[in-house]
Parts: C-alpha cells; structure tokens; sequence
C-alpha cells in the first residue's frame, strides 16, 4: 500500500543530478526549514544523483520516527568513498546497526563513561580545568587555543591515559589529520562512487580513477593513524608504567591477561570514536558559551552568584567549583540547556539510514532513504520555544519549584536519536559544567558594545558554533 503513498514534498530538480545544486553550502538546515514551511510539510525529500534523503522538520516527527521506530531508523547510510574504499566501515560512527560490533562498541562506552563510571574521571576533568584557567590567565586572547587544548586533552588522557603538553603534540596533529581526511572523504557530492558504487570496480589505473587512487592512499594513511594511540597504550602496559585508562582497563580486564585480538580491534575502533566524538563537540559548545557570556552580562552574573554560594558553602578557599558540587548549580544547567538550544552543536545531528518502506503522516519513505533531523528547526519553532531567537536560561528554570513550567529540555534531541543517541551526553555534560563553572568562578567575560552588540552568526559543518568575535576576559577577584 505505502508505494502508492506520494513522497514527502519537496524542490522539483534536475532529471540527473537531483537537487545537487540547490544543497545550500551555508547553514542548510535553514533551506530545508524554508522548504518545510513552503510544502506545509514536517518532512521534505530531495533526490541527489539516485539517493533521496527525507529531512524531519519537527519534534514530533523527529521523535516518532528515529525514537519510537528506532528500531528500523538507526542504520548509517553509506558513504561508498569513506567507508569502503578508505576501509572505516567499522567505526563507532559508521557501522551499521544491525553489525553485531554496533552493540559492542555501545556496550563499551557505556560501561566506561555511564553515569556511574563517569566519576572516576572526575579528579581528571578538574585537573584539566585548572589547566584550562591557567591558559586564559597567560593569554586570555588565545582563549579558543585553550578551549581546543583542553578538549583535546581531556579525552586524551581519559581514552588513552596520555597527557598532551601542548597544542603541537604528536598525537593532536594525528587525531586532526584523521579527521581532515575524514571530512574530505565524507564531503556529500564530491564522489561520484558514492551514488554509482558499481564505479569501486574500476581499475586505479585507468585515467578518471583518481577516486579509487584517493581512496586507497587515505585507506593505508588512516588505518595508521589510528593504530598510533592503541599502539602506544600497548607498548606503555607492556613496560609496566602506565596510567589507567579507558583503553588499559578494557585490554586487560582482570589486571593480567590481554584480550583476543577481536576484543583488541573492538577496543581500537571505540576508543577511536570516543576521540572523534568528543573533541570539536564540546570545543563549539564551550566557543558558543563564551560568545553568549560575553554577550549577556545579566545571566553571567547570576551564574557567578549561585557558583559563588555553591562554593562558599562547601567551604572552597580558591573559589573553584568541584565535580562533586555540579548538582547543586541549577542556574549553571539552565545557561547549559540554552546555549545548547539556541547554539546547537549538531544542527542536523549525523544522518540516519531506514532500512524498511514505511509510511507517515500519508506520506511513503522508501528504504534506503536518508533521514536527516533538523535539530536547528526544532530549537526555533516558537511553539516550543517562544521567542526562539532570544538567548534566555530562564526557560529552563522551573518557576515556583514547579518542574512542568519549564520548556523541552533541548538534551533530549541535541544529542542524536534512537540507537545511535549520543553515547557520551552523561560525559559531555559533566566536562561542560565543570569548564563552565570553572571560567565563570575565575574571570568575567565581556565585550565592548559601544559600536553596538556584535552581530551573532553561525558556522557551517558537522559540528557549529557561534563565529568568535572580539571579547574580553579579565581575571575576577574572589
Ligand atoms: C556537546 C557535546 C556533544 C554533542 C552535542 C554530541 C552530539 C552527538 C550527536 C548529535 C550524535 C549523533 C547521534 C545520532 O546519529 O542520532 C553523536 C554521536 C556520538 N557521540 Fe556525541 N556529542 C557530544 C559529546 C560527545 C562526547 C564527549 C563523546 C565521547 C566521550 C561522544 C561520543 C559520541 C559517539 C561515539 C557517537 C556515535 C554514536 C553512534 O553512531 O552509535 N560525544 N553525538
């Protein structure tokens, strides 16, 4: 019945290439918002080459289509480029989710960064920050350095027990490496092999194969890099001095025997995702806090207030907020909820693939469609969040203790959907907290407005952030 369901709406394109050249290369999650509000549509589809991809507009249809049917919308669709010719079919962020390693890798995370493993990390996050404040304290004008550093090193010392010294460290300029290769490999409508996989076939040695010679050099140049970190945790455990890690812990789980090598490459491949997971998420959430402090003095100084009590009452003489005390800084989750509503890291998450024909709102989505949500529309429908271009915490304070007068708690799309959700929000939020509460205890951040409040823009990729502009960061005195 569902084939004679129309297709969701959308642009009438090209017999060939589709909608290729209507794909905005600026913030496209407000094209396909435009498209949804032309179409009258929650879902709108557009044919690229022989793909079509159908992008969810609304929380609703977000919701009960990769959360209720999760079970048949949480594949990847495949990049034959990336995940085939340069051989990362196996990542955490690729595999598909009926491979059996997509649940082992999970199983993985979960058992190391859980909310009850996540703890032991705390006396590394807050060593970590204090790195991070004496970085703005030496050069309050590098601050996007020292927030690029600090993530970097976070997770570096939490996935391989490895501490990173400086910004030109060996193992940064590997992870970066990998993950330029990577974008360049994932970039849509670049590689034709992508929408015609039959052309894998051809020899690399025929001229136009380019993409096959490509593919190959990238597939050998990433399978090194990512041996480099794994290898060196190894080599450190076999020389009897090292720190514990994720990594370490999962190799030799009862202290004395090493895991079979399908364990090992199991542990090299999630690690690895914790990496590519961690880093430029929270380096554009921390980016846009600052931007959005700078900004609004008022909330600032509230969430100063409340950390100043916080830690006044747990008796800490340095002012600096502990792990331990995040519970009690309500405020402080309130500014985190709205810089993650009105700044999305992730404005059209990681695309989902269904794997079964299925149907909605009358409308038929083929298998095989790509799914893509726009998380950007749904923090801006003014329904749910009104006055949705207003930065305002307030929304997420709960007036007279009452719970139910707060807005949708925007974690609950900003971190993915289904069976591919964000296996490290619990962690992500944790590290967040602390550096936030951490640079509010110890500066106050500001920018001259005598010319007018800047002008607030977005980037543009997989991950997005408000555009720096000039501020100011002062040491406060406590
Ligand atoms: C501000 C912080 C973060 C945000 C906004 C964020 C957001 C996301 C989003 C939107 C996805 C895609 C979900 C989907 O496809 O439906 C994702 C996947 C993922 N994230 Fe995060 N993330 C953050 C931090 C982290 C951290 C700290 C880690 C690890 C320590 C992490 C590890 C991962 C992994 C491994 C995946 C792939 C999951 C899969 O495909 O099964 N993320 N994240």
């Amino acid at each position: 019945r569902q084939h004679y369901l129309p297709l969701p709406p959308g642009p009438s394109t090209h017999t060939f290439a589709g909608a290729q050249k209507l794909l905005p290369r600026i913030h496209p999650w407000k094209t396909y918002a435009a498209w949804s509000q032309k179409y009258r549509s929650p879902l709108v589809s557009f044919r690229v080459y022989n793909r079509r991809t159908i992008v969810l507009n609304t929380r609703e249809a977000i919701h009960d289509l990769l959360n209720k049917r999760a079970h048949m919308y949480s594949d990847r669709p495949k990049s034959w480029m990336y995940h085939v010719l340069c051989g990362r079919g196996n990542s955490v962020f690729n595999i598909s989710a009926s491979n059996e390693r997509h649940a082992r890798y999970r199983k993985l995370i979960q058992s190391g960064l859980g909310a009850r493993a996540a703890k032991k990390y705390w006396e590394l996050l807050e060593a970590e920050v204090d790195n991070l404040l004496q970085g703005f304290r030496r050069s309050p004008q590098d601050f996007e350095k020292h927030i690029r550093r600090n993530a970097a090193a976070v997770i570096m010392k939490m996935a391989y027990g490895y501490s990173i010294l400086d910004e030109d460290d060996f193992f940064i300029g590997v992870a970066e490496e990998a993950a330029q290769i990577s974008g360049w490999a994932l970039a849509p409508g670049r590689w034709m092999v992508d929408y015609f996989p039959i052309l894998r076939y051809i020899p690399s040695w025929i001229p136009g194969a380019h993409f096959k010679r490509q593919g190959e050099a990238w597939r050998v140049r990433l399978q090194d890099l990512s041996e480099v970190p794994h290898q060196w945790v190894k080599g450190q455990m076999a020389s009897g001095t090292y720190t514990d890690s994720f990594t370490s812990r999962l190799l030799r789980p009862d202290g004395c025997t090493f895991v079979d090598p399908d364990e090992d490459d199991i542990i090299k491949w999630t690690a690895g995702g914790l990496y590519a997971g961690a880093t430029d998420t929270t380096i554009s959430a921390m980016i846009s806090f600052v931007m959005l402090m700078a900004l609004h003095q008022d909330v600032q100084r509230r969430a100063q207030l409340e950390i100043h009590e916080v830690t006044k009452a747990h008796n800490r003489t340095d002012g600096l907020p502990r792990a331990s005390d995040l519970g009690e800084l309500k405020y402080l989750v309130a500014v985190l909820k709205e810089v993650l509503r009105y700044a999305p890291v992730s404005n059209l998450a990681l695309p989902h693939l269904v794997t079964q024909d299925d149907e909605y709102h009358g409308y038929h989505i083929p298998a095989g469609t790509t799914i893509v949500a726009n998380v950007w529309a749904v923090t801006r429908d003014s329904q749910t969040y009104p006055n949705p271009d207003v930065f305002d915490p307030e929304r997420f304070v709960a007036k007279d203790g009452d719970e139910s007068t707060q807005q949708p708690d925007p974690r609950l799309f900003c971190f993915g959907f289904g069976r591919r959700t964000c296996p490290g929000t619990q962690f992500a939020e944790t590290t967040m907290l602390l550096t936030m509460a951490g640079i509010l205890s110890q500066f106050n951040i500001w920018c001259n407005k005598e010319a007018g409040a800047p002008q607030v823009d977005f980037t543009t990729a997989i991950t997005s952030c408000i555009v720096p502009f000039d501020i100011n960061i002062t040491p406060r005195s406590i």
